[in-house]
């Protein structure tokens, strides 16, 4: 269908609050992802703040391993994201498809995020939710972070009604304690043994995964390199002041191997 100067083609995927479609700007020949959201339900979902700060994060984080939101419109009903497509899809269908990475692989997708994240903090923002679910592949392979949804401005607490998967959590948070821009290393560690292992080192039960976030109880199977394995306990570490900095992670041997 057409929308203004949009054409609409296929549906791309069930983001949250919306719909995603392939679209072209008609003039341009502009390819996009367009997410509609309904106004109602942000309204009943009582997000409208954390939408609000969603589209202000994300519209200026301009970065090549950030997903671009070009920007917005909105009639009556709905609000319009325009969003930058990346030809390569989701992150965690090549995952599952996969079973998992080959180290030179997930070296390249670690030393991306360690990119991002550090131009995120360097802009005072943490993302928090760093998972593959909310990771996108362009056109060249390379990885894009495609949801700002539990972003906030560092240092916080702001208590959150946790949805979706609590394998991501660091301990801080578990715990509800203050925390800061050292929870996306804690993630990156999670996002790097997932993507080596194939399965997130704390995945159990919800009360047992809660237990052993807090405890730090994971073990890193035989055949990870012990480079790989050096830099996955440098990360999952409990106290956040002794997780690694991203500085040192884009120093690891285990990085340099594979991405210099
Ligand atoms: C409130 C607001 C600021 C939210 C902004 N963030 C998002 O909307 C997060 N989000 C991004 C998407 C999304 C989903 C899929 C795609 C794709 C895409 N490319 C594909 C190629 C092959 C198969 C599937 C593909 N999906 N490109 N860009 C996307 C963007 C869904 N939700």
């Amino acid at each position: 269908f057409h929308l203004g100067m949009f054409e609409i083609g296929r549906p791309l995927g069930k983001g949250k609050f919306g719909r995603v479609y392939l679209a072209r700007e008609r003039k341009s020949r502009f390819v996009c992802a367009l997410k509609v959201l309904y106004k109602n339900e942000i309204r009943n979902g009582g997000v409208e703040k954390q939408v609000r700060r969603e589209i202000e994060i994300q519209s200026n984080l301009r970065h090549p391993n950030i997903l671009q939101l070009y920007g917005y419109f909105h009639d009556a009903k709905r609000i319009f994201l325009i969003l930058e497509y990346a030809g390569k899809g989701e992150l965690y269908k090549h995952l599952q498809r996969e079973k998992r990475f080959p180290e030179w692989k997930a070296a390249l997708y670690i030393s991306q995020m360690a990119l991002a994240l550090k131009f995120c903090h360097k802009k005072h923002v943490i993302h928090r939710d760093i998972k593959p679910e909310n990771i996108l592949v362009g056109i060249h392979g390379e990885l894009k972070i495609a949801d700002f949804g539990w972003s906030v401005h560092a240092p916080s607490n702001r208590r959150k009604t946790m949805c979706g998967t609590l394998d991501y959590l660091p301990p801080e948070i578990v715990r509800e304690q203050w925390y800061s821009g050292k929870v996306d290393l804690w993630s990156l560690g999670v996002l790097m043994y997932e993507f080596l292992v194939g399965q997130a080192p704390f995945e159990d039960s919800i009360a047992l995964t809660h237990r052993r976030i807090v405890r730090c109880e994971y073990t890193v199977p035989q055949f990870v390199s012990p480079e790989a394995k050096d830099l996955i306990m440098k990360l999952l570490v409990v106290d956040p002041e002794k997780r690694i900095s991203l500085e040192q992670v884009q120093e690891h041997p285990w990085i340099i191997k594979y991405c210099v």
